[in-house]
C-alpha cells in the first residue's frame, strides 16, 4: 500500500497564506488587523517556543499581537487582571493563555474570564456548549486542524467511523463533536475502556490523541484507515531528545492509506487554526461594531 504522509506544515503554510490574503482584503475596506493578544506564565522551554510561534504567524498573516509574560510564581489575581485587561481592550479580538499554567494557577477559573467572543482556543464553557449543540463558534484549535486535514484528505467524512483515542477536553471531545457534525459515526476510546485497540482496529478514522509515546502500534490499525497524530512527547532515545507522537509511526504507516507525522503534522496546523480562529473573532468583532 502507498501511504500519503499528510505533510501539516505545507498545509499550515496555506491555511496562514489565505488568512493573511483575507486580513489584506478587509484592511482595503478599511477593518483594522487583527490583534492576537498571547498570555505566558512562567518559563517553561515547549510552551516558550509555541507562544513565539504564535506571535511570528500572526505577524505572517498581517495581524498585530501583543505578548505578556508573567512570572511563573505570579498570582490568580495578578494573571486575572491581565486577562480583564485585555478582554477591555478594543484593539485585542483574540486572547489565549497558554497551557499548561503552573499548578497554584486555576486554568478553569482563567479560561472562563476571558471573553467568549474573544476565546480564539475555544475553551470558554460557553463556546464548548455552542460546538456541543452544533451552533457556529469559536472551535479548539488542535481538533479543527485535524479535521481540516481530514476532509482534504477524505473529502466528504459522512459515514466514515472514526475512533478517538482520549477523552481530553482540549482534543478529544471537541473532535468528537466536530467529526460527529461532520457525520461520522464516533467511538472515543481512553484509559477505562475495554479493548479499546480492538475497537481502536474497527476504525476508518483513527485519532490518537492520547498523551502516551507511540502507544498505538500496527496491532491498532485497519489497513487503509486514516491516522491523525495528535501527540508531541519528547522522549531520550540513545542519549539523544527526540519528538515523537502517540503513534508508532515506523510501525503503523506501511499500513495506513494517509498519516500525519510526527513533527510536522498537527502540531503546525494547529497554530494556523489558531490564525483562522483570530481572523474569525476580529470579523466578528467588526460586524457587530456596525
Ligand atoms: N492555550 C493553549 N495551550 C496549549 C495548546 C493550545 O491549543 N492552546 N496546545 C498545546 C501546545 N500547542 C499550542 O499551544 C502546540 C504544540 C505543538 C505545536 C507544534 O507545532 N509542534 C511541532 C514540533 C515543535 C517542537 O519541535 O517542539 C510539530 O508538531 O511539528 C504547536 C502548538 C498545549 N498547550
Amino acid at each position: 500500500m502507498t501511504t500519503h504522509i499528510i505533510d501539516g506544515k505545507r498545509l499550515a503554510d496555506d491555511l496562514i497564506a489565505e488568512v493573511g490574503n483575507e486580513v489584506r482584503r478587509l484592511a482595503e475596506l478599511g477593518v483594522p488587523a487583527p490583534g492576537l493578544a498571547v498570555v505566558l506564565v512562567g518559563e517553561d522551554p515547549a510552551s516558550a517556543i509555541y507562544v513565539r510561534n504564535k506571535i511570528k504567524r500572526a505577524q505572517e498573516a498581517g495581524m498585530t499581537s501583543i505578548e505578556k509574560r508573567l512570572p511563573a510564581d505570579c498570582t490568580q489575581d495578578s494573571l486575572e487582571a491581565v486577562v480583564e485587561e485585555l478582554n477591555q481592550r478594543a484593539d485585542v479580538h483574540g486572547i489565549l493563555v497558554q497551557l499548561p499554567l503552573p499548578k497554584h494557577l486555576s486554568e478553569e477559573r482563567i479560561i472562563r474570564l476571558i471573553a467568549p467572543s474573544k476565546d480564539v482556543d475555544g475553551f470558554h464553557p460557553e463556546n464548548v456548549g455552542l460546538l456541543a449543540t452544533g451552533q457556529a463558534t469559536l472551535i479548539p484549535c488542535t481538533p479543527l486542524g485535524c479535521l481540516e486535514m481530514l476532509q482534504r484528505e477524505i473529502g466528504d467524512l459522512s459515514g466514515k467511523h472514526a475512533v478517538i483515542v482520549g477523552r481530553s477536553n482540549i482534543v478529544g471531545k471537541p473532535m468528537a463533536n466536530l467529526l460527529l457534525q461532520a457525520n461520522c459515526t464516533i467511538t472515543v476510546v481512553h484509559s477505562r475502556s475495554v479493548n479499546g485497540k480492538a475497537i481502536a482496529r474497527q476504525a476508518d478514522i483513527l485519532v490518537a490523541a492520547v498523551g502516551v509515546p507511540e502507544l498505538v502500534d500496527e496491532t491498532w490499525v485497519k489497513p487503509g484507515a486514516v491516522v491523525i497524530d495528535v501527540g508531541i512527547n519528547a522522549i531520550e532515545k540513545a542519549g539523544k531528545r527526540r519528538l515523537v507522537g502517540d503513534v508508532n509511526y515506523a510501525k503503523v504507516a506501511p499500513y495506513a492509506k494517509a498519516i500525519t507525522p510526527v513533527p510536522g503534522g498537527v502540531g503546525p496546523m494547529t497554530i494556523a487554526c489558531l490564525m483562522k480562529n483570530t481572523l474569525v473573532a476580529a470579523q466578528h468583532a467588526s460586524q457587530s461594531a456596525r
